[in-house]
This record gives C-alpha cells, structure tokens and sequence, in this order.
C-alpha cells in the first residue's frame, strides 16, 4: 500500500520541487491543500495528522507551529527543511553520510541540514572527527549561492531587479547557520561566515580557507583529501575529486542536481589549502536531502544514493 506525504508549504520554492518529484512515485500518495486551504490551522493539522510523512518547507516559526499541531499519539514521521529543529533534542540530523543511514531510516523526526552547512559539514566533519584537522582552529567560510536559496521572496527580487551582480549579506556575522556548523562539526568555535548571493538560480560554493603551514594540528593537504576520499567511498552523491580545476563555475541555467562535489587544492608545498564544495541549494542542499532521507525512512534505501 502506498504511504501518504504531506508536504506543508508545497508551493514554496523547496516544497515544489519536492512535489515534482514525487509526482512521480508512485509507492506515496500526496495528501493535498487547495490554495484557500493551505495556511489554514485547522486543515493542516487535519492534513499533519493523517500522513505517514510530512515535510515542513515552511519559515522557522511555521515549521514550529506545523510540529505544534501534531498529536503526541500521532504516527506521522516529520521531516523539517527548516532551520527550527537542526540543534534541537529529540531530532535527527538528516545528513546520512554524516550520521549513518540507519539513524534516518529510523527516526520520527529528521531535521535537514541547511544548505550551507551541507557543504562546510561536508568538507570538516569527517576531518574533525579523524584528527586531521583541529576542533579549536578559528575556522572562516566563504560561500556563494543561487538565489533560490532565499525562497519565493529572494526570486522575485532577483527576478525584478536584474541589475544585481553580487550580493554579500549576512553582515552582523550572526548568520542563522552558525551554531549549525559549529554543532555538527563539533567545533570550539562557529566559524567566521562570509555568504553571498549570485545572479544565478540555483548552486553553491562553499569555500574553507586553510593556513595549514600555520596550522600546529593539521594533516597535509594530501592526507586530507585521501580521508575524504576514503570517508565518502559508499556515498554515491558525493565526489572527491583529485584533479585540481582550472576554475569552478556557476551557471545561471544550472539543471537540479543531488550531487556533492569536494576539492581539497594546496599550493605546492601544502602550506595552504582551500576545501570546496560545490552543491545545488535546491538539491543536496534542501529538495533532494530530504527526498533522499524519506527514501531511507519509507523503506526505499536503494534509492538513497548511499552503497548499503
Ligand atoms: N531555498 C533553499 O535553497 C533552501 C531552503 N531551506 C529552508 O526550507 C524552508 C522553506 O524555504 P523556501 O522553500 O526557500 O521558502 P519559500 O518562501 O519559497 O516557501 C515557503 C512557503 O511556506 C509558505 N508558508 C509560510 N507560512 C506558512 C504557514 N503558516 N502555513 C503554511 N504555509 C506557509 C509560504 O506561503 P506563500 O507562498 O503564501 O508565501 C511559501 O509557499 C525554509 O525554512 C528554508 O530556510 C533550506 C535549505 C535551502
Ligand atoms: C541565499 C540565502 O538567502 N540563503 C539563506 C539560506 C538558505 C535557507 O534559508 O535555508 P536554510 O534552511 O538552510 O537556512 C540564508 O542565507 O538565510
């Protein structure tokens, strides 16, 4: 029998490609809201309630309100794009190749990892976690997005005003995905943000910056890259790669991708080093996460991008 997902603010720019894509699947069934219906308390709840799955694609508050309306005794499964519930007790963070498949397929409530962080965790955790880079270096982050990445609002304005080159935001340094990346990586310190926004739809480069040459506690650049490499070898969404690229780019036509692309480039002598990665906002960074941990939640781990 098919499972039942709702999908709470499935016109919003992550909510719909979610919806696109499962259109197509036919092992769910979308509990729907008509537009007159879709902000309405009571039918939401109704809607929250009675699926097997409900994923949140809502603002912080709403996605709060949206768990709020879920009965104790209820059996709906939740999954959060949100930034509410990345840090809070009782959720699982749903990055599989982070905290292991099993733990996703498994939990009531999984909490998506913001885009942002998708990459710089990406990139850190697992270096932190095998002692190749220290948990108490100050570290910075310098990343570029799509502006799909700030939802319906963040579209528009880029849309209508197409006079915008680069915007470099997140100016008081008290971005919403700090305690994110400092938590999950388990870091003495969040680390220094610098994001910006392109002119192009969707896409990221997430970018950290490496003194490793001043660096008393850090692993070459080559034995980093050969740990994420070896880290990332049953993930099938994501790439080490070993070559070094002329140049990364950002394409305003982009289509939607699920991968996670990783470059670990030095300078001849390993002294510095940038980690990157590249990701879609939309993909990897939002859509295709919480697809890929419904997929290991509803018994479809095959379709997981995951070698079990
Ligand atoms: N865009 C991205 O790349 C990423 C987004 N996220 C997160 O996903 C969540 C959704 O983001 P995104 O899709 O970009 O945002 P959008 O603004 O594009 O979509 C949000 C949707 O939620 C609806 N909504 C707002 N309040 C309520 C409510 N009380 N009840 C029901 N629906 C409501 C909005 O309705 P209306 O259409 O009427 O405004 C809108 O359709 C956010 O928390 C965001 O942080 C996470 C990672 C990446
Ligand atoms: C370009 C842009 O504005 N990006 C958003 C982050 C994307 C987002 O809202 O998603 P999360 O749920 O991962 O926080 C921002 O910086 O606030």
């Amino acid at each position: 029998m098919a499972q039942t997902v709702f999908i709470d603010g499935a016109v919003g720019t992550t909510g719909l490609e979610i919806l696109e894509r499962l259109e197509g699947r036919p092992e769910f069934d979308l509990v729907r809201l008509s537009d007159a219906e879709r902000k309405d308390a009571e039918c939401r709840k109704t809607a929250l309630n009675y699926a097997d799955f409900a994923i949140l694609c809502l603002p912080d508050d709403a996605a709060r309100e949206a768990v709020a309306l879920i009965d104790d005794s209820s059996d709906t499964r939740i999954i959060d794009a949100s930034t509410a519930h990345r840090n809070a007790p009782g959720w699982i963070y749903g990055f599989p190749e982070l905290v292991g498949p099993k733990a996703v397929a498994g939990a009531k409530r999984v909490a998506n990892p913001g885009c942002y962080p998708t990459g710089f965790l990406a990139l850190i955790a697992p270096l932190v976690r095998a002692d190749l880079l220290p948990r108490d270096w100050p570290y910075s982050v310098h990343a570029v997005s799509g502006y799909s990445g700030g939802g319906k609002a963040m579209v528009e304005r880029f849309e209508q005003d197409g006079d915008i080159a680069f915007r470099a935001y997140g100016l008081s340094l008290e971005h919403k995905h700090l305690a994110e990346m400092q938590r999950q990586a388990g870091l003495t310190y969040p680390p220094v943000f610098s994001p910006a926004v392109v002119p192009a739809f969707r896409g990221m480069l997430v970018e950290i910056p490496l003194p490793i040459g001043a660096m008393r506690s850090a692993a070459n650049p080559e034995d980093l890259r050969s740990e994420l490499a070896r880290y990332y070898v049953n993930a099938e969404l994501v790439t080490v790669h070993e070559d070094v690229p002329e140049e990364l780019l950002l394409r305003s036509d982009a289509p939607a991708s699920d991968r996670l692309d990783l470059w670990v480039l030095s300078d001849a002598a390993g002294n510095a080093s940038r980690l990157l990665a590249r990701l879609d906002n939309l993909g990897k960074g939002a859509s295709g996460a919480a697809i890929q941990s419904l997929n290991l939640m509803a018994g479809c781990p095959e379709l997981a991008g995951l070698k079990l």
